[in-house]
Parts: structure tokens; C-alpha cells; sequence
């Protein structure tokens, strides 16, 4: 079974993350959608957390994508809680290459900037690359050394 993605937005992302959550079910992948429900103003930052959280505490593969006018403020909100490192990408090889070498756990798309088929083509490229292991491993491990040292 493909794994399970945990989706946000704010209200400026709502459109794009509907379109999302279509794109990974007729891909096949199970989708929570932790909101918001309709597209009336609301602070980003608490659909970040609740993505963050529950992929926390999912270490097992679950992933999360954030989506709201930039990306900016859901990457930095999501990358406060302790496990989660949340990438806010611009283009199909930062898409890559932050599972590739950063084994990035959530993805942040700005909704004001890119095309629906330009977010769906970065969500997919990073979806479909495997973290490449090895010295990219001892690297992620530091973050998490980090967090476990300083984080409650
Ligand atoms: O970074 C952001 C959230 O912290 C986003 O770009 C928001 O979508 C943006 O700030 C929302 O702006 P609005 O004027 O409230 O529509």
C-alpha cells in the first residue's frame, strides 16, 4: 500500500491543496486532510502544526505537504516541531533533492506562485525519490541528535 500524506493549507492554498488531494488519490495514496474546510481567512501556522504533529508521530513513512500563498510561513512553523523537516520548494530538483539528501518529511508549495501542474509535478517528483541513505543518513541523524538534546 502507497503511504499515507497528511495535508494543510490556509486559506490561500485551499484551492491547490483540493487539487492536490485529488491528484494523490487517483495516484493511489490514502490522504488526510487536516483542513481547513472552506476557504475563509485563517492563520496558516495551525494547519502547519497539525500536519507537523501527526507526522511526528508517524515516523514509519507518513509524509506531509503544506500549501498556502508562499510556502514560507508553513515551512517555518512546521520545522518547530521536533522530528519534522519541512522543505519549501521552487523548483523539480529542490523537489528531488531535498528527499534525496535532506530526507524532508514535509513539503511546502506557495499557492500565489506556481501553476496547480507545476505544484502536482514538484509533489510528485518528491514523492517518487528515495532518501539516498549513507552520508546523507549521519547528516539527518545530527539534525535529530540535535533536536533530541534540545527539544522537549
Ligand atoms: O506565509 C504565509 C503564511 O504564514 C502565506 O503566504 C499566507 O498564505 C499569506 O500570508 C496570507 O495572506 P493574506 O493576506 O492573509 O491572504
Amino acid at each position: 500500500m502507497k503511504k499515507k500524506i497528511v495535508i494543510g493549507s490556509d486559506h490561500a492554498g485551499f484551492e491547490m491543496k483540493n487539487f492536490l488531494i485529488d491528484t494523490l488519490i487517483k495516484d493511489g495514496y490514502v490522504v488526510e486532510d487536516k483542513g481547513p474546510f472552506n476557504d475563509s481567512a485563517v492563520d496558516a501556522g495551525v494547519y502547519a502544526i497539525a500536519v507537523g504533529e501527526e507526522v511526528a508521530r508517524h515516523l514509519d513513512g507518513t509524509l506531509g505537504i503544506l500549501v498556502c500563498g508562499t510556502g514560507i510561513g508553513m515551512s517555518i512553523m512546521a520545522n518547530k516541531v521536533k522530528y519534522i523537516r519541512a522543505s519549501l520548494v521552487t523548483d523539480l530538483f529542490s523537489a528531488k533533492m531535498t528527499k534525496a539528501h535532506n530526507n524532508a518529511n514535509v513539503l511546502c508549495i506557495g499557492a500565489r506562485i506556481f501553476a496547480k501542474s507545476m505544484a502536482a509535478e514538484m509533489m510528485d517528483v518528491w514523492l517518487n525519490t528515495e532518501f539516498l541513505g549513507g552520508k546523507y543518513a549521519d547528516r539527518v541523524q545530527n539534525i535529530i541528535n540535535y533536536e533530541d538534546d534540545h527539544k522537549k
